[in-house]
């Protein structure tokens, strides 16, 4: 019953002219928010996670289960997505990161590869066009990866969408793409190294001994120069489809995270799933937190 109310998405018809049928259906979409508005209510009384990520797995399998375009299903996923952004600010979750496409997807066949990416552009673009929409939310988004791997026009597109969003200070969605997270660490001891060098070439560097320029690199070093830096690591990570691995995602960031692997493919993954995983992710999250606290006094 709940299952079907959450998934229910009303869409009116312009052929539609019976009115209880259009009443009925305003009435069952107000129902359903209710009952969502009371679920997120009854779930607030526990420890609510700040940063979930997710590795939105299976759109290929969907369209190919459904015997649809195999592009059709990274359009479903999509949409999927922006169903979860949803839910997840009215649960009030502050940072969603996504893994959109990753280096290794680049080895996929050519015309799937440009279609995937025609598609981000589309999307993007769309993203644009709402600026207002997203601006009024107080949504920043980030595209975390080699925006370099991108063709030009995604590249700009993405860039832009950033600029547009960086100074809101809501809802924070980051985009992976195209990432993984054993180059975001190359990246990172890249950038540290070319930021000693740096110092080491200003005409002061007698002083740059004190600055620790001839120190080891240390972890906080590193955490600077992460895509992630500034963000809360994940407090959850969900990858849809009953895949167990992480696959080169968030390696850095996840050393505390609750992993969840639900079943469903990534577009079927809705409202009941995502409270499922908080759920879980409450249950565990003393021992979580046990383990934390441990690590800190370790250090
Ligand atoms: C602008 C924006 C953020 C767009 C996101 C669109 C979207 C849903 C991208 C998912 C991309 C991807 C490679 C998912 C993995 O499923 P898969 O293709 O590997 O499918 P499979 O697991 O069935 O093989």
């Amino acid at each position: 019953m709940l299952g079907s109310l959450m998934s229910y998405s009303p869409s009116v018809d312009s052929k539609t002219e019976n009115t209880d049928e259009l009443i009925a259906t305003g009435v069952l979409a107000s129902l359903q928010n209710f009952i969502r508005k009371c679920i997120v209510a009854v779930l607030s009384y526990g420890p609510m996670p700040k940063h979930i990520a997710f590795i939105m797995d299976g759109n290929r399998r969907y369209a190919k289960f459904r015997s649809i375009q195999e592009g059709s299903g990274h359009r479903v996923g999509f949409s999927a997505l922006i169903a979860s952004l949803l839910y997840c600010y009215e649960m009030g979750v502050k940072y969603i990161t996504v893994y959109a496409f990753s280096i290794d997807n680049f080895k996929r066949d050519p015309t799937e590869v440009k279609s995937l990416m025609e598609l981000m552009e589309e999307k993007i673009n769309e993203l644009l066009e709402n600026r207002n929409v997203i601006n009024k939310v107080n949504c920043k988004i980030n595209f975390w990866g080699n925006l370099d791997m991108l063709s030009k026009s995604v590249r700009v597109a993405a860039e832009k969408l950033m600029a547009t969003t960086a100074e809101n200070t809501g809802l924070v969605f980051s985009v992976c793409m195209p990432y993984n997270s054993t180059s975001e660490i190359v990246n990172a001891v890249n950038k540290v190294c070319a930021e000693r060098r740096d110092i080491l070439q200003r005409e002061d560097a007698d002083s740059v001994a004190n600055n620790g320029v001839y120190s080891d690199i240390s972890v906080a070093d590193l955490d600077r120069h992460m895509y992630s830096a500034g963000c809360p690591d994940p407090d959850i990570v969900i990858r849809t489809s009953g895949e167990t691995r992480l696959s080169n995602f968030l390696l850095w960031q996840t050393t505390f995270s609750h992993l969840q692997n639900p079943d469903p493919l990534w577009p079927e993954f809705s409202f009941k799933h995502l409270v499922w995983a908080i759920l879980q992710y409450q249950r565990v999250h003393p021992y979580i937190e046990q383990s934390r606290n441990l690590a800190k006094k370790q250090l």
